[in-house]
């Protein structure tokens, strides 16, 4: 489950009877201290996921009896890595924190459940979300106005004939920040029952899905493979296009669409909830790339590897008696490149933990900036013979007072992040041979710790610049 979600350590049903009493009738007592519902009774299930919405997230919400009950715990891990996916597309921006962000939520659902979450948690997110069914549709605008979200949340009526992407055609000058998604499953009734059939002890959870809510012609893959086919004019007045699948085999479909159309710029993630697990997929025509945390599966198997996008992080393990003199060295390192700009990274954090130390520090990063790629061998054979002997004046240590600064280059083609972290190895617990000295009486000489130098590619579309750059300067760092 998503780092920040609220159900990664399970729900206590008594504690939350006692926050929301109608559960009360449902629970079922598994042993003296632990109390339950019954998964497939849908009354309970609809009754949980008020529950959880009331308590944890203030909405009011009406599910109806025939159409699906959306999990809270598994439709909140979506909107958690949506966040992500905005924070780290806006790292080398100057942007005001507060400026809106606009996403769009094909097929709501009777619930409106994503946008409902995500304008509780970001209060300067705003959506246009479409619904093709009439009777999902009217309780969808329901639950929006009940929790006096008209203004931030606009709901279209799509039909059989729309595109897929319809808020993106309804005004053509119109930008989003990302669109989401979670299509129906199936391809066919026989489909369903196949995939009921399939599961050992029958499903965990029962299904009330509608007709029109869990089958589509070709399946989940072809309704994401006709999104990605319609993005392909519409391209960068959506940021980010995602969609969550409920297969691993669909996403590589999807994955395999997006190649065939040459989207390199593609992500792939998993949501694990319990038993359940769902995979998301995202493209996008910008030149805004993502972390692995967010790109990728972390853990993977084999089989799920070989559908990953290529590495944007790169850690290069190294030995320094101080963060401080790394730091520097690889200041330094900076400093000799010519025609690059770098800053003390803003976003910088003291460990790779995000959770343990929030607060953003000075001297553990930088954000690098280039046009071009100024430091490969070849690069610098050309600039010599351009030049001739003339010596190049140092262009390139700007401190992190300029950062502040408007100066920062706005577009530039190819960016970096530099962070310097701390092993996971206990300080002084890995001593290379030739690094220290034991013996008695001799001068103290510094022992090494081990860092990481993770290079994380923010920005740029030629992937061979970034591996370029974090081969140079890791092997000027060692
Ligand atoms: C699996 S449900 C998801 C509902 C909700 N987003 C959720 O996660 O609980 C799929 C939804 O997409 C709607 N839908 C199907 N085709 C659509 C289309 N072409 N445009 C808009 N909505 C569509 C269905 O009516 C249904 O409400």
């Amino acid at each position: 489950m998503h780092i920040r979600n609220v159900y990664r350590d399970g729900i206590d049903f008594t504690q939350l009877s006692t926050a929301y009493l109608p559960l009360r009738k449902y629970l079922i007592e598994t042993s003296k201290s632990h109390k339950t519902i019954d998964f497939k009774d849908q009354a309970a299930q609809r009754c949980l996921t008020e529950a959880l919405l009331h308590r944890d997230f203030n909405l009011k919400i009406r599910l109806l009896p025939d159409r699906l009950c959306p999990p809270v715990p598994n439709r909140l891990n979506y909107v958690l890595w949506l966040q992500d996916i905005i924070s780290a597309s806006r790292y080398v921006e100057e942007h005001d924190s507060k400026s809106i962000v606009h996403g769009i939520d094909v097929g709501t659902g009777a619930s409106a459940i994503f946008p409902l979450l995500a304008c509780t948690l970001e209060k300067s997110w705003k959506f246009m979300v479409s619904e093709i069914d009439p009777y999902s549709f009217e309780n969808a605008s329901h639950n929006i106005s009940a929790n006096k979200l008209d203004d931030r949340i606009q709901i279209v009526r799509s039909n059989a004939t729309s595109p897929i992407l319809l808020p993106l055609y309804i005004d053509e000058d119109r930008r989003f920040d990302f669109s989401m998604c979670n299509p129906p499953f199936y391809s066919s009734l026989q489909d369903v029952t196949q995939s009921a059939e399939a599961k050992e002890n029958g499903p965990n959870a029962v299904c009330t899905g509608a007709e029109v809510e869990m089958i589509t012609s070709g399946g989940e893959s072809a309704f994401v493979g006709k999104m990605v086919i319609e993005s392909l004019s519409i391209r960068e007045r959506c940021r980010w296009y995602t969609s969550m699948l409920g297969k691993l085999s669909s996403a590589a479909e999807v994955i395999d669409i997006l190649k065939s159309n040459s989207i390199d710029n593609y992500i792939l993630t998993e949501f694990v909830q319990g038993q359940t697990r769902r995979w998301a997929v995202g493209w996008s025509y910008t030149d805004i790339r993502l972390p692995d945390s967010i790109s990728r599966i972390l853990n993977s198997n084999p089989t799920i590897a070989k559908y990953l996008p290529a590495h944007n992080t790169i850690q290069q393990p190294v030995l320094s008696v101080s963060r401080k003199s790394l730091y520097e060295t690889v200041s330094s390192v900076l400093s000799s490149i010519s025609h690059i700009q770098f800053y003390d990274d803003p976003h910088g954090r003291d460990t790779s933990d995000m959770e343990i130390d929030t607060e953003p520090r000075a001297g553990v990063g930088f954000l690098v900036f280039a046009q071009e790629d100024t430091w490969s061998r070849s690069a610098r054979r050309r600039q010599k013979r351009l030049l001739g002997d003339s010596a190049r004046p140092n262009l390139n240590l700007v401190s992190s007072v300029l950062a502040a600064s408007a100066e920062r280059v706005p577009s530039s083609r190819f960016a970096c992040s530099i962070h310097i972290k701390e092993s996971l190895v206990k300080k002084g617990a890995f001593v290379p041979a030739g690094n220290t000295v034991t013996k008695p009486n001799s001068p103290a000489v510094p022992t090494t710790q081990s860092f990481t130098v993770e290079f994380t590619w923010r920005q740029g579309r030629d992937r061979r610049l970034f591996d370029s750059f974090c081969s140079h300067v890791s092997g000027k760092v060692q």
